[in-house]
């Protein structure tokens, strides 16, 4: 693969309603739009890395600086036999797993387009179609969060994922298990927002069934994890623990969760994702697939890779109307069938930017060659 352009463009679009988790309230969100240029085919992604280094230690900034000053550069000279090859070639950049996502995943898109076969399939992805569910920030009163998750159950999502921390937490569960029963498959979501001192609290979480609790204790930890899990009959799922199929097998090995969420910014790729599944596969861990609040491009890349079978679980992969007035996508991510997305059968990623769009929410743009 011979790669003869490079672009960033940053695009900041307003999100229908505000998203509160236990670190911070998104109104906005602006994010880098990446294009990569070869055999006269263009890959794209999506960089998922937010405005502050609230949610991991990666910016916008520095995955632009990053991008920018050590892998378009490499990029431009390296002639690649495929998008797996790339972590190789930066594995010597430690971290900015956000920033190599980027890129990579472009050249994964290019790849697909290039021999003419979808992002899916290139990927090894055998489902046709994913189940996928929805995630509901921290709402202001309990009255707000029942009618989102009435909503979302009416648009038939398969899990409905609430957002929890300290003080905000058993009372919405047991308020959404008293309205909807017990048969809504329901999952919290604490961002690191407790330590092992708040054990009871998370032990009350048990009676209601949920069918994870992710990320409870700090965003690096894996050990207090495993002693939580041990003591909890809900499974946990690790998000912002987990950066590298390493950190993956170390976490299994330690009992630190039953579940995995995969996202595929945070681990630095869609090779690595893969690792992540097919390690979690032989292991008999689900994996699901997260979000980070994704536009068109961005969304369509979790569909391609939560095609594969061990995305047993469904993701954060909700429709683009979810978050978003209008796409930059055609078609716009849509929910085929009650709570389900097809996966596109066209080459790449399957879905076209409507350049009016990408125009009409672009900041900043800058091409490499
Ligand atoms: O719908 C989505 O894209 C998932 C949204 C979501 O839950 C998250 C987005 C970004 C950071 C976190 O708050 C979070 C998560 O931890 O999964
Ligand atoms: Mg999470």
């Amino acid at each position: 693969m011979k790669i003869d352009k490079v672009k960033l463009e940053r695009l900041k679009m307003p999100l229908l309603s505000p998203f509160e988790t236990s670190f911070g309230t998104e109104t906005e969100k602006e994010y880098i739009l990446v294009s990569v240029y070869g055999d006269g085919h263009v890959g794209y992604a999506e960089s998922v890395a937010m405005e502050s280094p609230a949610y991991n230690e990666e910016t916008i900034d520095t995955v632009w600086h990053v991008a920018e000053q050590f892998i378009i550069p490499q990029i431009l000279k390296a002639e690649l036999e495929s998008p797996a090859d790339f972590s190789k070639l930066f594995s010597w950049i430690r971290r900015n797993n956000m920033a190599k996502s980027a890129i990579e995943g472009a050249l994964w898109d290019l790849y697909a387009k290039q021999n003419g076969i979808s992002l899916s399939k290139a990927l090894g992805g055998e489902k046709e179609e994913i189940e996928v569910g929805v995630s509901i920030g921290i709402e202001p009163t309990v009255e707000g969060l029942l009618k989102k998750v009435e909503g979302f159950l009416a648009e038939g999502y398969k899990k409905i994922k609430v957002k929890i921390k300290p003080g905000i937490d058993v009372d919405r569960i047991k308020a959404i298990r008293e309205t909807f029963g017990y048969e809504v498959p329901l999952m919290a979501d604490a961002n690191s927002a407790y330590t092992l001192d708040d054990i009871d609290t998370l032990k009350e979480l048990d009676q209601y069934g949920l069918i994870m609790i992710e990320q409870p204790l700090a965003h690096d930890d894996i050990v207090d994890h495993a002693k939580l899990q041990r003591e909890l009959q809900t499974p946990i799922c690790l998000d912002e623990s987990i950066h590298s199929v390493e950190d993956a097998r170390k976490a299994i090995e330690l009992g630190s969760c039953k579940i995995i969420n995969i996202k595929v910014g945070r681990v630095g790729g869609l090779t690595e994702a893969k690792k992540i599944h097919d390690l979690c596969q032989s292991h008999g861990i689900p994996v699901w697939c997260g979000g980070m609040l994704e536009a068109g491009v961005g969304r369509a890349h979790n569909i391609a890779i939560a095609s594969l079978s061990n995305f047993i679980i469904p993701g954060d992969t909700s429709a683009s109307k979810r978050y978003w007035a209008e796409d930059i996508v055609e078609p716009e991510v849509t929910l085929s069938k009650p709570g389900t997305v097809a996966v596109p059968k066209e080459a790449g990623i399957g879905y076209s930017l409507v350049q009016g769009k990408v125009d009409k929410y672009l900041i900043d743009a800058k091409v490499y060659r």
